[in-house]
């Protein structure tokens, strides 16, 4: 639904977004991760038309985007990182103003802003937008971006204003977006923000994609490797006795806990050694890469 080949944007010289290729499916909640500076705007900037690549092109929806910006523009919702409203206007006000845009008739526009308030809980609010907290513009911006009910969805740090039950909501909001087969595209900084609302992920660093995939891919993508070594957690009642098996690197012994570090997944021989010699085992398994370790590393790279 979304593809960059090759998308690239330089500024004074120097390439910011830098060769960039990416897929993202319909209907995946995608997390687009990195860290500040890393081009997560500028990218989004070209994926909805607001800017041009210096080279390479965008396609969403099979449509590219600097040909044909207006077609985009319909099937598309976007949330800046600065959501900027009419002060003097009321949410309602503000979203009719950018409801006439779509060419909706004035019955479509006050079912659709209906809807729309409710969704983002700022029904019934009578302030003017000059006179919301971040919070509440950031749920108001939200409300814009869906005004024409579009197929793909761009939300740059979309949770940088919410306090927590907003970030909550925000979750459950784009849940049920997705759940409708919207197509979802969220920047963040933040891989906890990430990890919990996104299907797929994609790391961005010095405007390089790093590893695209889903979380587990991509941290094991960028974990260090020892070669093919394993890392395999055993946890015994008894002493781990000595092992002779030619897969085994090193054994590091912590109480009734060992870290088996092989050449292979040698855990099936490494159960019968153990019954043979009467040794129970309590737990085995293999250790998966830390997913917050792997993505700072990445990030300090
Ligand atoms: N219009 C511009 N002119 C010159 N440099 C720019 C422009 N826009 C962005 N940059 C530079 O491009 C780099 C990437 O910026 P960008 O805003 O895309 O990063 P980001 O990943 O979205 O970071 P953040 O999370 O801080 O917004 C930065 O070094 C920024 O200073």
């Amino acid at each position: 639904m979304i593809q960059a080949e090759n998308l690239t944007k330089v500024y004074n010289g120097k390439a910011v977004v830098d060769g960039l290729d990416l897929e993202v499916d319909e209907g995946d909640i995608f997390g687009f991760l990195g860290p500040n500076g890393a081009g997560k705007s500028t990218t989004i900037l070209m994926l909805t038309g607001m800017i041009e690549p210096t080279s390479g092109r965008c396609l969403v929806d099979g449509i590219e985007v600097a040909k044909d910006p207006l077609r985009v523009k319909e099937i598309i919702g976007y949330l800046p990182e600065d959501v900027g409203f009419y002060g003097n206007m009321t949410a309602e006000q503000n979203l009719d103003y950018f409801a006439r845009f779509y060419g909706m008739d004035s019955r479509e526009r006050k079912e659709r802003i209906a809807e729309l308030l409710e969704l983002v809980h700022l029904d019934g609010v009578t302030q003017k937008a000059g006179e919301y907290s971040r919070g509440m513009k950031q749920r108001l911006g939200l409300a814009q971006a869906l005004i024409n009910d579009p197929k793909v969805l761009f939300l740059d740090e979309p949770t940088a204003n919410l306090d927590p039950e907003g970030v909550r909501e925000y979750r459950k909001l784009v849940e049920h977006l997705a759940d409708e087969g919207k197509t979802i595209f969220v920047s963040s900084h933040i891989l906890s923000e990430v990890r919990e609302v996104c299907r797929t992920v994609g790391l961005l660093a010095k405007g390089k994609l790093v590893a695209q995939g889903t979380l587990e891919e991509v941290a094991r993508a960028l974990a260090p490797s020892d070669g093919d070594a394993v890392r395999i957690i055993v946890e015994t009642p008894e002493r781990l006795p000595a092992i002779e098996d030619p897969g085994i690197l090193s054994i590091e012994r912590n109480g009734s806990r060992a870290v088996i570090l092989a050449m292979a997944d040698i855990r099936d021989r490494l159960v019968e050694s153990l019954y043979s010699q009467g040794v129970h085992i309590r737990e085995m398994h293999l250790e998966e890469p830390d997913i917050e370790d792997v993505f700072m590393a990445a990030y300090r790279r």
